[in-house]
């Protein structure tokens, strides 16, 4: 008899802005201790899953020659977890993953953890678990800080290392233009560049996030601009001292406020409403700042199936005291 092979499913999933990123300090662990509020943007990256007796990984779109196809995929690495995680044996679990990117690699947009909890939505559904999104959110904390969010969506408070969440009200959807740079800049050099710089003096510190998450009730975009802030942009900035041109130039061009998205070297800039991001981003891409300019907007769901009917929409994480 034939073995029935399942459909190929493909998911969406979005990059992240962190509005607000309050660094603290190293844990004995090696990483920091966070604050921060993540807003997923319309900035998508799509996923197809497959059964296939040819495993692997296939990379199409933004910046798809930097991206690894082998074990060190992040992608990859979250179908052999979860794979582990329902002991299912190596001949079970043969898959083809294949990546269509729009967010940029290695830009502080969180793309390889988008792909990552891609995945994990997508095995779930290939291989018909019946898994929680709150389970798959155990196994994408341990796959990197920024997974968890990208399986939930919508906009949250982070903390821990930035994978334990609450969802925060935002009450608009907000208008931003994102400014990609010609080259990533590596996350953990990032954290190394503060740490460095605040052995040397003190780097500007954000304050509490309450102002922010205020914001976001109220839904006024002005009101948000003036408390969009990241203490990781001093050490993007001083490792790559050309963002603070382009800082300028999206402020110039119209732009409410711009701010380095997490680790950076994208600056994502948040503008009055859909017609004025449009504007800023033409003048953006005319200012010779940046390799490319992308207008999005946010907040937007997690990680999804795309088509069909029964496509579950993301459930907001559970709320922890
Ligand atoms: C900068 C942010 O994007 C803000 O949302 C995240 O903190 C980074 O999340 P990520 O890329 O998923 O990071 P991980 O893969 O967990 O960690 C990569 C490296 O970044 C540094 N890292 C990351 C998160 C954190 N809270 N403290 C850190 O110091 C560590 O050097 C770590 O080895
Ligand atoms: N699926 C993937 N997509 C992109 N990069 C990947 C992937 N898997 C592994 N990588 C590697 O991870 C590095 C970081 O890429 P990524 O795009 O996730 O950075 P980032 O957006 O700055 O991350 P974050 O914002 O979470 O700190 C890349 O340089 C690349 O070598």
């Amino acid at each position: 008899m034939l073995a029935v092979v399942p459909p190929p499913v493909t998911v969406r999933v979005p990059a992240k802005v962190n509005l607000h990123l309050s660094v603290g300090d190293v844990r004995p662990d090696g990483y920091h201790e966070l604050v921060t509020v993540f807003q997923a943007l319309s900035l998508t990256d799509e996923v197809t899953v497959a059964v296939t007796e040819d495993p692997g990984v296939e990379v199409y779109g933004e910046g798809e020659g930097s991206v690894p196809t082998g074990a060190n995929n992040l992608a990859w690495k979250a179908a052999q977890a979860l794979a582990a995680h329902v002991g299912k044996a190596d001949g079970e679990s043969k898959v083809r993953v294949v990546l269509r990117k729009g967010i940029p690699v290695a830009g502080g947009m969180a793309g390889g953890s988008a792909d990552a909890a891609a995945t994990l939505v997508g095995l779930a559904s290939l291989w018909k678990l019946d898994i929680s999104r709150d389970e798959l959110a155990g196994i994408a904390a341990k796959l990197g800080s920024d997974v968890p969010f990208a399986l939930y969506g919508g906009t949250a408070l982070g903390t821990g290392r930035g994978e334990q969440l609450v969802p925060v009200l935002s009450r608009h959807t907000f208008h931003w233009v994102l400014a990609f740079d010609q080259r990533g800049l590596s996350t953990p050099r990032v954290f190394g560049e503060l740490d460095k710089l605040r052995e040397e003096g003190s780097p500007p510190r954000i304050g509490s996030h309450t102002p922010v998450v205020e914001a976001l009730a109220s839904g006024d975009p002005r009101q948000l601009a003036l408390l969009l802030g990241n203490d990781l942009q001093a050490a993007a900035v001083s490792l790559r001292p050309g963002l603070r041109r382009t800082l300028r130039a999206g402020v110039n061009a119209g732009a409410l406020a711009g701010t380095v998205s997490g680790s950076g070297p994208t600056c994502a800039f948040l503008c009055a409403d859909a017609q004025s991001a449009v504007e800023v981003a033409a003048e953006l891409s005319g200012a010779g700042v940046c390799r490319t300019v992308r207008v999005a907007h946010g907040p937007v769901p997690g990680a999804r199936l795309v088509g069909g009917d029964d496509a579950p929409r993301p459930s907001p994480p559970r709320v922890h005291a």
